[in-house]
């Protein structure tokens, strides 16, 4: 998705694929060809900054774009690209990107210091990865900054939320019951019309594209979204699935950002079908997965974890 109304591209954006051309007029996919490997992504204006660009760390593919194929400096690989695509990018710039495109940080060319090299994930074994829950990691989704203004919002405006219940049926009516044996945290919908908004456009915008690619689910509509807290000595959601009652059927995807990460210990997503590996997003990053999993999230030893959840359909 386009940022909306002309906006820039910001961290956490995924890049939308283009064409490249070499000075060769060889035709390049941008998703096809340069997915898979850190990115530098220069968009240098003169010549100069092309042949200026800071040597690539290793491992990283660097690649200088501009209206015209520039002689670049050495390890990076020159394109055309159309300037309707690089416009939102900003020009004079030097993005750096994850290994699925996504874009982390933005630095003014010339760089004032050097960029120090991506972190290099160390691979778990196949032993390891035998038993692992089909869920999906999308960094980023939330800005550090909004997840502290949702934190406030709720600690502040909202009261710190209430015990959350669970749905029992009494003489066949509904009512809402606090059970420990299930879960306890505390939660509220959001009450600024505007904070939703804006969390609602940042799941249009880097959560349901990458749904779409990574489940092959066009997802049409949510659930109310809740914030949610678990303190120490009161915060766990014992194992269960998410759509298992009437009220719920129509629920096929769960997605969980989490709004702090570090000041807490536990709390950590677990998929006891799958193994016991325990899952827990960056600040601002989602977990998303079907409704359908046996999932917990495991008590909080100490601190608070914050979240926001909803369910998708
Ligand atoms: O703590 C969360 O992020 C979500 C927990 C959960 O499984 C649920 O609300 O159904
Ligand atoms: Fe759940």
């Amino acid at each position: 998705m386009n940022p909306a109304g002309g906006a820039r591209w910001l961290p956490g954006d995924r890049l939308p694929d283009v064409w490249l051309q070499g000075a060769d007029g060889s035709r390049w996919g941008l998703h096809a060809e340069f997915a898979g490997a850190p990115l530098w992504l220069a968009l240098p204006i003169t010549a100069a900054a092309a042949q200026a660009l800071p040597v690539p760390a290793e491992g990283v593919l660097a690649l200088c774009l501009g209206a015209e194929v520039m002689a670049a400096a050495p390890g990076w690989q020159s394109f055309r690209v159309d300037p309707n695509w690089s416009v939102a990018l900003s020009a004079d710039v030097l993005w750096q990107a994850d290994p699925n495109l996504r874009l982390q940080a933005c630095h003014g060319l010339p760089l004032s210091m050097p960029l120090p090299a991506p972190a290099v994930a160390v691979p778990l074994q196949s032993a390891q990865t035998a038993a692992i829950a089909p869920v999906l990691q999308i960094p980023d989704v939330f800005e550090p900054d909004f997840c502290a203004q949702l934190i406030r919002h709720f600690e502040v405006d909202c009261g710190g939320g209430e015990a959350s219940g669970v749905l029992v049926f009494e003489q066949g009516q509904p009512r809402l019951q606090v059970d420990p044996s299930i879960k306890q945290r505390r939660e509220s919908p959001p009450r600024d019309p505007q904070l939703e908004a804006r969390m609602h456009e940042r799941l249009l915008r880097r959560a349901v594209p990458e749904i779409a690619r990574v489940f092959n689910f066009p997802v049409q509509r949510r659930d109310p979204f809740k914030l949610l807290a678990y303190s120490a000595g009161a915060g766990y959601f014992h194992a269960h699935r998410d759509n298992e009652t009437p009220d719920v059927a129509h629920r096929r995807f769960a997605l969980s950002v989490n709004l702090n990460s570090g000041g807490y210990r536990g709390g950590e997503f677990r998929f006891p079908e799958f193994g016991p590996h325990r899952f827990s997003p960056g600040i601002g990053g989602a977990l998303v997965f079907s409704c359908s999993l046996l999932h917990e999230v495991l008590p909080i030893e100490q601190g608070t974890r914050y979240a926001m959840t909803t369910f998708l359909a």
